[in-house]
């Protein structure tokens, strides 16, 4: 895969629900993902995230800008994209097995059944769910479930991976292994991934880059490089001066732009003040 490549062109994107007096979820949204890349999203509540991934799927048709897949521009859910959204219960088929979910999405696609098989035997190994193959979703953990469904959108080989908080709904120590099992597959098969988050330190252990974004409607106010390598766990990296730096800026970014915290508007010598202070505004702008 070439690294360089743009896989994903996003440029002026707007939206507006409602027509033309109605609300601006996203204004002039302008970014790149490269080809190989995991960029990550993160904004507070309500900034307009699900609205943006909507629109890069597809799903909604943007008010204005374009976005281009590989060059191509979108209109109508693209084949090689695939997404993975929080609500893994209402994502999956309760009637059909684990592999079944797996291999639905490639029946459309026209692949036969031997290849079906062989790809989703391949990928519910790599996210450790072989055992689980003949089992139904509703038999399966919360964590499990996701699983099933990382490993439906990966079976698709997608040119790029959407995921909208793709692990908000799981407790923090699964949270933590999903986290790892993206990581890794991310790698195995050279995805590029697009992930939206609320969490800031999930943005940074995760990304490649972190997009930041304002509150509604969403620009973006900040495009940060991740220099934190391949190898990566959840306890050195996070205890990096690196990651603890990054940390305290996407936190000054949201609290500065989203919370008009105190600390932030005593700021006058530009240190950004408390960053435990400002840590907590943002994290309180992000939930709130
Ligand atoms: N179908 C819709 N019709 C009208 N307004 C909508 C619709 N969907 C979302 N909105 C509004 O657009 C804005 C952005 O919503 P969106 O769901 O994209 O934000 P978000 O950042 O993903 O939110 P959250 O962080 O809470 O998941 C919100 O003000 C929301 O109320």
């Amino acid at each position: 895969m070439n690294r360089t490549e743009t896989m994903l062109d996003v440029s002026g994107l707007g939206h507006r629900y409602g027509g033309p007096s109605g609300h601006q979820a996203i204004a002039d949204l302008t970014f790149q993902v490269r080809s190989g890349e995991l960029a990550c999203i993160v904004g507070p509540s309500g900034c307009g995230k699900s609205t943006l991934l909507r629109s890069i799927s597809g799903l909604i048709e943007p008010t204005s800008g374009e976005v281009k897949l590989k060059g191509s521009p979108v209109q109508g859910v693209p084949e090689d994209l695939a997404v993975v959204f929080q609500d893994y219960s209402r994502s999956l088929f309760p009637w059909l097995s684990v592999r079944s979910n797996v291999e639905f999405p490639l029946r459309s696609r026209g692949i036969g059944k031997a290849e079906r098989r062989r790809r989703a035997d391949e990928v519910l190994e790599w996210v450790g769910l072989s055992e689980a193959a003949k089992k139904y979703p509703w038999q399966l953990s919360g964590g499990m479930q996701q699983r099933v469904s990382i490993a439906r959108a990966l079976a698709c080989r997608p040119a790029l991976l959407l995921m909208d908080e793709p692990f908000a709904s799981v407790d923090a120590q699964t949270r933590f292994e999903l986290e790892d099992l993206l990581l890794r597959v991310r790698k195995q098969y050279d995805s590029t991934v697009l992930l939206v988050t609320h969490d800031i330190d999930e943005s940074i252990y995760l990304a490649d880059r972190v997009f930041v974004l304002s509150k509604s409607p969403a620009n973006i106010v900040a495009d940060l490089e991740v220099p934190l390598g391949d190898q990566r766990d959840q306890i050195t990296t996070r205890e990096s001066e690196t990651f603890v730096h990054l940390r305290s800026e996407v936190a000054r970014l949201l609290d500065v732009r989203t919370a008009a915290a105190p600390a932030a508007a005593s700021d006058v010598d530009g240190s950004g003040g408390s960053t435990a202070q400002q840590w907590a505004e943002a994290e309180r702008a992000l939930h709130s």
